[in-house]
Order: structure tokens, then C-alpha cells, then sequence
């Protein structure tokens, strides 16, 4: 196909492998830059399959599969946009000549919270919270004592607070046990975290290739569960803490290497900056800043992965809340009050084909002077979301 863009990108295909939301997004953006979009994902009408040039349904966690579309499509870079993606492939898949963004050991290293937390915090030195690996509810017991309580307990694979908790005593440890089991990734190893009482968490989005590395204003976060239902930008802190979470950032980004956006999740106590885990792709917490900023977290990326330079203009604080589905339903229908659209909002249904109870389907995101207000009305305002 040729493509009939003035830019030089008409030779280039992404291969996405993950097509949710975010998916969706670095799409759009991708083809405002004529580039061809061939999105993956392991159900069919994902979000970016619906606005990509070519899609599949595979079994991502499946080498053969992953290998077998990569080999057929021969794309320029492939963008992983979940963490659970056969790494085996995409291994492979480097060896072979392929681009993976921002690379294949990054995708390992942060896929795994093992990988990532060692790296972090035992490579880089960079400050964590005390922590143990077990596999066993009786390695879990000693931990948890060890560490104290309230801790933290995630499965060593998983996201989106799939299989997580916190346990306040002794007593709560067999419900977190079984908890974890439910955990979309691999379950057989969980870490178990001392808990920090931070004031707040910021997500530091952080885009780099050959042209520099560039860090977003601060994004500040709730979450539930594990998941994400606010953020907001810019998140008001202290220059020192600013500071030492921009370090950090640069570290952990330079340490994984490659071109990408990266959403480095930090806990803040104080001037005290604690890292706490890394995305080698876009962020969900970053959505907001598809109203904040010129170039978007997508926009960003899709620029590094290109190799071009990362500026941007930051527009406005603002805000985004999660809309998250209250029922099962196969294409769902959303109830929007009109008061929902007005100058400085917007809604963005994802067009997830089915939901059920729990799962994001869509953001409102809003623009004000302060990101307080931009909070205040977003938290008003997707209270008039409901689905049937
Ligand atoms: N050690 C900790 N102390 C206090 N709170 C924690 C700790 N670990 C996690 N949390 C809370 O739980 C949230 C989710 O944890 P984490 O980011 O590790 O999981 P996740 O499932 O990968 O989430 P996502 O994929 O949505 O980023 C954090 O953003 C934080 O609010
Ligand atoms: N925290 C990671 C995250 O937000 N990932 C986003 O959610 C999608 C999966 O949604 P689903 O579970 O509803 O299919 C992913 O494809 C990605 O866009
Ligand atoms: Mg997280």
C-alpha cells in the first residue's frame, strides 16, 4: 500500500501487541503520521483493532503465535502495549532484526516484578520499599512477619491490581494468598512489600531516544484496588522531591535503554522520593495528558519510537477519571448527562466491546486553571457515566 503522506514514514508499520485503550491512542497518533498500524490483541474489536489498518487475535502468551504474525507482517518496530507478551518471541524476535521498543530485555526486566525490583533496587541503588519473594503461604508468613504490618502482596506478573493486596495482621495473610491466585499473570511467585505511607504518588512520565530524554510535569494519583480512578497534572511538589524523582526517573529509563515513553511510578513522603515500579509504554494514569499537553503521552511516544525530538507544550492542568463498567454486557450502551460535554471537558469511550463489572471502559478528562479544580469537576462530573 502506498500511503500518500508528505513525512518520510510510508515505509513504516507498527505491530502492536495489545490493543486496549492506550493501544488505541498510540494508533491514532501513529497514523496521523501515515504510518501502517497491524494491532494484536487476544480478543476481537479491541479498542485499537477498531481504528488499525490490519488486526489479529492471538494467544500473546503463545510464542509460536506472537512469532508467526511478527514473521507475516515484518514490521518496522513492534510495540508491546500489555505486560503479558510471550518474551521468548520477542527475544527472538531481536535476533532476527526486528525493532521492539524500547527493547526486549526492558519488556523482561519490567514484565516481572522480580526482574525489575533487583535491577531497581539492588543494580541502581535507587530507594524501594524493603521486600521479600516467596512461593509458599509458609515463606509468606515469615516475610510478612519480618517486614511488619500493614504489607503489600502482588503476584509477581500481573497489573492493574489483578491479585493484589494488603494484609493489616497475621489473620488477613490466607485471604491474600488466595487472592493472588487471581492474577492474570504468573502467580507462583509473589513479592511481598513493606507498605509506605506516602503523602502522595506521581506517575513521571518519561520519553527518551538519541535526540534526549524528557520528563512531563508530575502526575498525581488515586488508586483503588490496585487501579487507577483520578489523576491530574501537574502534581504540586517541593523542587527537592521534583528533583530527586526526575534522577530517578533518568536512571531507571537510561538503565532499560531504547527509544519509548516510560511511566516511572514513584511514592512521595516528604522530600523522600521511592520508587516504585516502571512501564516501558504508556500509562494509564497518563491519559490526562491527552488534554494538558500539545504532544500527548501517545503523541511522545510515537516521536521516540520514530527517533524524532520530544518537545512539547504544556497547555493546561487538567484532570482524568476512569469510568469502570457496573455491569456484564456485550456492547455496552453508556447513559451521558449533557452537562458532561461542556468547553472544557471531554468523555472518550473506549469501545471495549463487552464489559463487566470493574473493567475501565472509558475517561473524562476536564482542563482548569489549578489541577485541583480540573479534580474536583472530573470527580463531579463522572458521576453522570453509567452503562446499561
Ligand atoms: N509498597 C507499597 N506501599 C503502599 N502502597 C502501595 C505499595 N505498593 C503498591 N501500592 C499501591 O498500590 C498501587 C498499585 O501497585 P502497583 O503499581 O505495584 O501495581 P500494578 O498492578 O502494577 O498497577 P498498574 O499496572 O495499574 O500500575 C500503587 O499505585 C499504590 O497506590
Ligand atoms: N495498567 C495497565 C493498563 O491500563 N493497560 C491498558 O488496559 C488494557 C487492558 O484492558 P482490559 O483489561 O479491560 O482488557 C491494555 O490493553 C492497556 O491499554
Ligand atoms: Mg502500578
Amino acid at each position: 500500500m502506498q500511503l500518500t503522506t508528505p513525512l518520510k514514514h510510508n515505509s513504516i508499520k507498527f505491530l502492536l501487541l495489545g490493543s486496549g485503550e492506550l493501544g488505541k491512542e498510540v494508533a491514532i497518533e501513529a497514523q496521523r503520521l501515515g504510518i501502517e498500524v497491524v494491532a494484536v490483541d487476544r480478543y476481537a474489536n479491541a479498542p485499537a483493532h477498531q481504528v488499525a489498518h490490519r488486526s489479529y487475535i492471538i494467544d500473546m502468551k503463545d510464542k509460536a503465535q506472537v512469532l508467526e504474525v511478527i514473521l507475516r507482517e515484518k514490521p518496522t518496530y513492534i510495540l508491546p502495549e500489555i505486560e503479558a507478551i510471550n518474551i521468548d518471541a520477542l527475544f527472538e524476535a531481536e535476533k532476527l532484526g526486528f525493532r521492539v521498543i524500547p527493547n526486549a530485555e526492558a519488556v523482561n526486566k519490567t514484565m516481572n516484578r522480580k526482574n525489575i525490583r533487583k535491577f531497581a533496587a539492588e543494580e541502581l541503588r535507587l530507594k524501594t520499599s524493603a521486600y521479600q519473594f516467596v512461593k509458599s503461604f509458609a515463606e509468606l508468613e515469615a516475610a510478612a512477619k519480618e517486614l511488619g504490618f500493614p504489607c503489600v502482596i502482588k503476584p509477581v506478573m500481573s497489573s492493574s491490581g489483578h491479585g493484589q493486596s494488603i494484609a493489616r495482621s497475621e489473620a488477613d495473610l490466607a485471604k491474600s494468598w488466595e487472592t493472588a491466585k487471581e492474577a492474570r499473570g504468573d502467580a507462583s511467585e509473589l513479592i511481598v512489600e513493606e507498605f509506605i505511607h506516602f503523602d502522595y504518588e506521581i506517575t513521571l512520565l518519561t520519553a527518551r531516544n538519541e535526540t534526549g530524554t524528557v520528563f512531563c510535569p508530575p502526575i498525581g494519583h488515586i488508586q483503588k484496588d490496585g487501579d487507577y480512578i483520578f489523576s491530574w497534572q501537574p502534581m504540586e511538589m517541593s523542587e527537592v522531591a521534583l528533583q530527586k524523582a526526575q534522577n530517578i526517573a533518568k536512571k531507571i529509563t537510561d538503565g532499560l535503554g531504547g527509544r519509548g515513553i516510560f511511566g516511572v511510578e514513584l511514592f512521595i513522603q516528604g522530600d523522600e522520593v521511592f520508587f516504585s515500579e516502571v512501564s516501558p509504554r504508556p500509562h494509564d494514569t497518563g491519559m490526562v495528558t491527552m488534554i494538558t499537553q500539545s504532544q500527548s503521552e501517545f503523541a511522545l511516544h510515537v516521536r521516540a519510537v520514530l527517533g524524532l525530538p520530544l518537545n512539547f507544550h504544556f497547555y493546561t492542568p487538567g484532570a482524568s477519571a476512569a469510568y469502570k463498567a457496573k455491569n456484564e454486557s456485550f456492547a455496552p450502551v453508556f447513559e451521558v448527562d449533557e452537562s458532561l460535554f461542556d468547553e472544557k471537558s471531554f468523555l472518550r469511550i473506549f469501545g471495549k466491546p463487552e464489559s463487566h463489572e470493574g473493567r475501565r471502559m472509558a475517561v473524562v478528562l476536564t482542563m482548569n486553571n489549578t489541577s485541583n479544580k480540573a479534580l474536583q469537576k472530573a470527580k463531579e462530573l463522572i458521576k453522570k457515566v453509567s452503562d446499561a
